[in-house]
């Protein structure tokens, strides 16, 4: 059933970290975000571009996990009409009063078909927009949240749950006989507010920050390397097949990963066409070809149920992408009109 509520954006992630202090320093020190407020129990964090409270919510706890995502519907009554459709599905529903989480009005939480603890919401505190603080951005200037990734064991059915809410799908990654890898799908007109990857799951794969600039993700590079943190990078910097955005990954001190993107392309036409990459395409995930690192494929952040427990895992029954192009990626390639040669490092021809 088509949902009949105006979803905006993905708007805000709220995670679990097991030492506030340390993730304040990665997070603050290191990456720059700005501190909307922070008590005891949490940090609200925002990009330089966010007038809302904030788009990152760290609270502390005793398990690293994802407590919700967010995505910013159209109006307060959009959030009515979400908490109707989900009790519709059967799937269980918090109706959250203003204030629930510090900076955000009336809202709506459930645990959607997938799995996950997703929220709703409309009303939020306004706060400084530092879009022109040049003074406070330093290197990194990151500029705003762009998408979620979660890891879901069917693809196909977790794009038609994300297709009723209103969602189309920008890019995907499929092989011969129809197997969904992976798959791009967004409200905004860029190429994703979530992404799909195939693997077991509820789980989060990462959240995912855009800068303006490709050198803006350099220089966060360079200031891990000046901080002694360069073990925060996971993979890249590079470009993406997917997206054709600018790319970096990060993992956070409880392991979450975060990425930092930039420079995908515009998506807001009706016709959008949908790209589709063959998964034995090693320019797909890594447009220059570079291997992706196993950790990517197999290591990722536990959901929470609305009361707090960890989510158990549902086990994909597909091919695993990682299996597919042979441990990791890169170690094979599709060039047009030659056939299929034997497995090759992701750079050799
Ligand atoms: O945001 C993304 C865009 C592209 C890719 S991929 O690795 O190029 O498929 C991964 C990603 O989902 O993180
Ligand atoms: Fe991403």
């Amino acid at each position: 059933m088509t949902a009949s509520f105006d979803i905006i954006r993905a708007a805000y992630a709220e995670l679990i970290v097991s030492d506030l202090a340390a993730s304040r320093h990665f997070y603050v020190d290191i990456l720059g975000l700005v501190v909307t407020h922070e008590d005891d129990d949490a940090i609200y964090l925002r990009a330089f571009e966010e007038y809302l409270h904030h788009s990152l919510v760290l609270r502390r706890g005793p398990q690293p996990a994802l407590a919700a995502l967010a995505y910013r519907v159209r109006s307060q009554a959009e959030v009515t009409k979400a908490a109707t459709h989900f009790e519709s599905l059967g799937c269980p529903v918090e109706h959250r009063a203003s204030g629930a989480t510090r900076g955000i009005g009336e809202a709506v939480r459930v645990i959607d078909p997938l799995g996950f603890p997703i929220e709703f919401f409309y009303d939020a505190e306004h706060v400084e927009r530092y879009t022109r603080r040049y003074d406070l951005q330093g290197t990194g200037a990151i500029s705003r949240l762009d998408h979620f990734n979660i890891l879901t064991p069917d693809v196909p059915a977790a794009q038609a749950h994300y297709e009723s809410l209103g969602f189309k799908v920008s890019e995907d990654i499929q092989d011969d006989a129809g197997t969904v890898y992976a798959s791009w799908l967004y409200r905004k007109a860029t190429v994703h507010d979530i992404a799909l990857t195939g693997g077991d799951g509820p789980r989060l794969h990462h959240i995912a920050f855009a800068t303006h600039e490709r050198n803006q993700i350099v220089n966060i590079c360079d200031t891990l390397g000046a901080h002694r943190r360069s073990d925060h990078i996971e993979r890249g910097p590079g470009r993406h097949g997917v997206s054709n955005a600018f790319y970096l990954y990060l993992r956070d001190p409880d392991g979450h990963r975060i990425e930092i993107y930039t420079h995908d392309y515009y998506t807001g036409d009706p016709d959008n066409p949908t790209l589709t990459w063959d998964v034995h395409d090693n320019q797909r995930r890594d447009w220059w070809g570079n291997p992706v690192v196993p950790s990517w494929y197999s290591e990722a952040s536990t959901v929470l149920d609305l009361d707090g427990r960890p989510k158990p895992l549902v086990e994909r029954v597909e091919a695993q992408e990682a299996a597919v192009t042979i441990g990791a990626d890169g170690f094979s390639y599709t060039r047009e009109g030659e056939a299929m040669p034997e497995y090759k490092l992701g750079n050799q021809v």
